[in-house]
């Protein structure tokens, strides 16, 4: 199985997926924790990259470019070969985040997006992806209690909320695929929603829980 978590920034997917990394482990899945932009070596250099506040300007196509160079490595060493040997992988954010952030946030073209999908990754898509929705407004305090913020955090509102209704629209339009958990709650309710689509997805993968 191939998870994905996405949500915009602060939501708490990295607060949750600690916790659906001790789920499915506790019930003897094998599994390898990573995320996106990073993974390997190499791909977390990218991701420093990305992220780090710059006075020149990062062209979109460049972004978008540099989150693809950093995908295929990561494919390639990582997500490939384990699931290859039969673990599942749980990764936190892949390819929706780059047509949330760079084709809905940046405004290029879904289209583009699509084209370097197939050819970095050919047929592999997630089986199955958690997206965790808040209002901007509530991400973002989050994100700043938590600390400095980096080059993508920094973006005006009206970019995130362009990246939320992306997500949201994805997640309509891949219904099967996506399980929209309100990350607006306290952390309680947020886990009893983790809990109940994990066993949904159990009893749907036939794993004992
Ligand atoms: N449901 C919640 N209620 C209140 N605070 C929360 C909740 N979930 C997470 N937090 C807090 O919000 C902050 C952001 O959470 P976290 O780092 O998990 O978000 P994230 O989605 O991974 O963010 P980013 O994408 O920006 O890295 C953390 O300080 C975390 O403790
Ligand atoms: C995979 C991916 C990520 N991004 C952006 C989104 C975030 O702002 C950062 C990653 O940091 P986080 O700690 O996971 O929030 O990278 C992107 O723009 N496009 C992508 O495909």
């Amino acid at each position: 199985m191939f998870i994905t978590v996405e949500g915009g920034e602060g939501v708490g997917k990295s607060t949750n997926i600690d916790y659906l990394q001790d789920y499915l482990r506790s019930r003897g899945v094998d599994l390898l924790l990573t995320r996106e932009p990073g993974g390997t070596g190499l791909a977390e250099q990218i991701r420093e990259l990305l992220v780090a506040r710059r006075e020149e300007g990062v062209d979109p196509l460049a972004e978008l470019l540099l989150v693809f160079a950093a995908r295929a490595q990561h494919l390639a060493k990582v997500i490939e070969p384990a699931l290859a040997a039969g673990q599942w992988v749980l990764c936190d954010r892949f390819t929706d985040a780059t047509y949330a952030y760079q084709a809905g946030g940046r405004g290029l073209s879904a289209d583009l997006v699509r084209r370097l999908e197939v050819l970095v990754q050919g047929e592999l898509r997630p089986d199955f992806t958690l997206l965790f929705d808040a209002p901007v407004e509530v991400g973002m305090e989050r994100a700043r209690e938590r600390g400095s913020l980096d080059r993508f955090e920094e973006e005006e509102i009206a970019f995130f909320e362009r990246v939320r209704q992306t997500y949201l629209r994805l997640a309509r339009e891949s219904s099967g695929r996506f399980r929209v958990i309100d990350a607006a709650q306290p952390l309680e309710a947020v886990r009893e929603q983790l809990h109940s689509v994990c066993g949904e997805l159990f009893d749907c993968w036939g794993v004992r829980h």
